[in-house]
């Protein structure tokens, strides 16, 4: 993003369009999250924030306290079943859920050869099952406003990817889950999609071997560039706005086309 403010530069939904409606954003302390829920406060939402740390959490909340919605947070490992569905019925008694976004996850880059099954199953919790424990935990809140699910996937989620199976795994089984659920709760007005950003440089993609590995991601990637926070957070936004009322079951990859061409699935390789 060159020109000018990334927020204003992409920020295209009008002012107030949240206003009373109520969202929960998992892994809101950094990165990604920061961003959704920076935008969905700056629209007027009343939002509650779930990450293990609460001190990229208060700083959050630092960020959005003069905008015009809310933001609280609770410390909440999205593992941990039994908290992750306390959490998810506490802010749905405390302000309702519109939206719910699925966004903490994360893996490691690894051979398969040298993921072993913890690690495994340390990926599929966190990017898979956790995901179906929030989404189930949200669904009478979901259904009772006609909400909205934006679960965070990865670019090129279709395709393999080298040295990412547990988490291409569990990516495409969130893919297939939000299908499914987009058919089971399409007649309760609830509406799930996926969306796959490309390259997003955040502290989770700030370690040297990432760092290392992102100049020829950004080579691969036809329109050459890297996603913005901003350009997430505003077609998260969009999901759930009025404006997407009959976008369900759809996997959206915001990537500048790197999902079409040699981008993510190439990792590795190069
Ligand atoms: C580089 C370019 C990237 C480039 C990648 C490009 C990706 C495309 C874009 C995506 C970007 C992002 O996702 S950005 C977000 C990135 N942020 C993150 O990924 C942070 C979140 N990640 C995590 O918390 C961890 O990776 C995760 C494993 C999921 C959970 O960690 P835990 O603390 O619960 O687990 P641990 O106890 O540490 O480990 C559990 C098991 O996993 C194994 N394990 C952990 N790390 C391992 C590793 N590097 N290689 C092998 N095995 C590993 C351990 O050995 C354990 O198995 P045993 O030894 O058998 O006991
Ligand atoms: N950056 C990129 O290029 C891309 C990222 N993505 C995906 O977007 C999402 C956000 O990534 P990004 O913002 O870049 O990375 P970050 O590492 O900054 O964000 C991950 C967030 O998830 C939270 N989190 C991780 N594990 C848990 C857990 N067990 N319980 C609760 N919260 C947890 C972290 O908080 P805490 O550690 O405090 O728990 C952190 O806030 C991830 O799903 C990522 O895979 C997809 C495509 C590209």
């Amino acid at each position: 993003m060159k020109d000018g403010d990334p927020q204003e530069t992409v920020s295209v939904l009008k002012d107030g369009l949240f206003k009373g409606k109520g969202a929960v954003v998992s892994g809101a302390g950094t990165g990604i999250g920061r961003g959704i829920v920076t935008r969905l406060v700056g629209l007027g939402m009343d939002v509650t924030g779930l990450g293990r740390r609460e001190e990229p959490l208060a700083e959050t909340a630092e960020a959005v306290k003069e905008m015009p919605g809310s933001f609280r947070y609770q410390s909440c490992n999205v593992r941990d079943i039994e908290a992750l569905e306390a959490a998810i019925e506490e802010a749905g008694e405390t302000h309702g859920i519109d939206l719910l976004v699925n966004n903490a996850g994360g893996q490691f880059f690894a051979p398969a050869t040298e993921i072993s099954r913890r690690g495994w199953d340390a990926v599929i919790d966190l990017n898979l099952s956790a995901i179906f424990t929030a989404t189930k935990a949200a669904y009478p809140y979901l259904k009772s406003r006609r909400g909205a699910v934006v679960n965070m996937s990865l670019s090129g989620v279709e395709r393999g990817s080298m040295g990412l199976a547990h988490s291409i795994a569990a990516r495409s089984g969130v893919l297939g889950m939000t299908r499914s659920l987009a058919l089971e709760w399409a007649g309760d007005g609830i509406r799930l999609n996926c969306l796959g950003p490309g390259t997003v440089v955040t502290s989770g993609l700030s370690d040297e071997a990432a760092r290392a590995l992102l100049d020829g991601l950004l080579a691969a990637t036809p329109m050459h560039c890297e996603t913005s926070v901003e350009e997430v957070a505003e077609l998260t936004a969009f999901l759930a706005s009025p404006a997407g009322r009959l976008m369900t079951g759809q996997l959206i990859q915001i990537d500048g086309g790197a999902h079409i061409g040699a981008g993510l699935h190439m990792i590795g390789a190069a």
